[in-house]
């Protein structure tokens, strides 16, 4: 056959078996069978009744993508670049906690895939390996440098705790913080409270909380979320790194103006995956709204049930400069470590490749706003 057609099994070690999941949904299905239940409900599940968290995916289903023709170009161009940062592809590692619950090697072996594939990870503060250690194995997998980390973290009450957590993500060769912004109280997740899931098993911490000031020098200290936390404390983080600061959880408008108005370098327009208030609009509803408000002064990045490269390519031909992914990345690590990680990350950047083809896009810098229509 003379077209590309099966140009993924090319490389014969790469070719995916009769089993072997052929997209992220498929991956889902693959760890739900091989992760504890308990642990898959805590993945996988959102708060309250989850009307956000089915509403992300099935928004971008209610997107239809209407082409271009004839605009001859050869190959596509997929790489980005954000606040310096050079990565392969505009899809991002979004922030999720605890990945050592689904494989030992947890969040070195999530920054490995990262590294051997270009991609941005965001580092959560709730990981099970530190920032140090994280940032170490992505530096092996990709010793001429590889693409960046940013650190995620939750602004602390303590602001002597937040201090030691930015010093730390920024000794490791973080390259931004995001900063989390939609959780002054942890959501409610029922399926975690009908399983019982209350806590990390026995020999898994966040370990980037391990002696933070204040404590003991070994001491875990729980994670604070706090409803004081205000914009006085963005300003104040503002001024006390010269990293890029992002906001990650920011869906109103007006709080995107605000937001500009500190200082902010760039958002993450997220509803934490329907992990936080339940009933919140899907993130690519809202997208044309806050790409209005930030008016291209600084980069809006988009998460929440990105599922295919169809759902990458609205994401930017509505301006986003990125999106990230959260759950498909934990399938992966579930299914296959490294490798499965990688290969979510190789399948969405070929389904990017592909639908920007298909849309007669050379690069995401082709996409614009006319090419996605609303479902009559
Ligand atoms: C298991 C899990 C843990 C998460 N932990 C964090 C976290 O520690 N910090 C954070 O800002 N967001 C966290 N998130 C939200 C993700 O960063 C992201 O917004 C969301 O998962 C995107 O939606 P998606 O899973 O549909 O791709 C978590 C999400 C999941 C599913
Ligand atoms: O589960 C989450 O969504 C999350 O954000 C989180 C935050 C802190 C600790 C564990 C998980």
């Amino acid at each position: 056959m003379g077209t590309d057609m099966h140009a993924l099994g090319a490389d014969p070690a790469a070719r995916p078996g009769p089993a072997d999941p052929l997209n992220l949904r498929e991956f889902q299905a693959a760890a739900k069978s091989t992760v504890d239940p308990v642990y898959y409900d805590y993945l996988a599940g959102g708060a309250w009744d989850e009307v956000t968290l089915r509403d992300n995916e099935a928004a971008f289903g209610r997107l239809s993508l209407l082409p271009r023709v004839l605009r001859g170009h050869e190959k596509r161009e997929l790489d980005v670049s954000l606040f310096g940062c050079p990565a392969s592809s505009p899809v991002l590692i979004s922030p999720t906690a605890f990945h050592r619950l689904v494989h030992p090697e947890g969040e070195r072996a999530t920054a490995r895939a990262a590294a051997a594939t270009g991609t941005i990870m965001v580092v959560s503060m709730a990981a099970t390996v530190a920032v140090g250690d994280i940032a170490a194995a992505a530096r092996e997998a990709a010793p001429e440098g590889g693409p960046a980390l940013w650190f995620q973290l939750y602004l602390q009450p303590d602001r002597e705790v937040t201090e030691a957590l930015v010093a730390r993500a920024t000794a490791a060769g973080a390259r931004a913080l995001v900063v989390t912004v939609d959780s002054p109280v942890f959501g409610t997740h029922e399926r975690d409270r009908r399983n019982g899931f209350l806590d990390l098993p026995a020999g898994m911490a966040c370990e980037n909380m391990r002696g933070l000031p204040g404590g003991e020098p070994d001491a875990v200290r729980p994670i604070a979320m706090s409803p004081r936390i205000c914009w006085a404390d963005v300003d104040w983080l503002r001024r006390s790194t010269s990293l890029p600061v992002l906001l990650k959880g920011v869906v109103h408008p007006e709080d995107a103006r605000l937001a500009l108005r500190h200082g902010v370098d760039g958002l993450v327009l997220s509803n934490h995956g329907g992990r936080q208030l339940d009933t919140v609009p899907a993130t690519i509803d809202l997208l044309p709204d806050i790409v209005a408000a930030v008016g291209g002064r600084i980069p809006v990045i988009l998460d929440g049930g990105v599922r295919r490269g169809t759902d990458v390519v609205k994401a930017l031909a509505l301006g986003a400069s990125a999106v990230g992914i959260g759950r498909p990345v934990l399938w992966g690590l579930a299914v296959d470590g490294e490798r499965g990680v990688r290969r979510v990350l190789d399948l969405l950047r070929d389904e990017v490749d592909t639908a920007l083809a298909l849309c007669g896009a050379a690069s995401p810098r082709d996409l614009t706003p006319d090419l996605v229509r609303g479902r009559p």
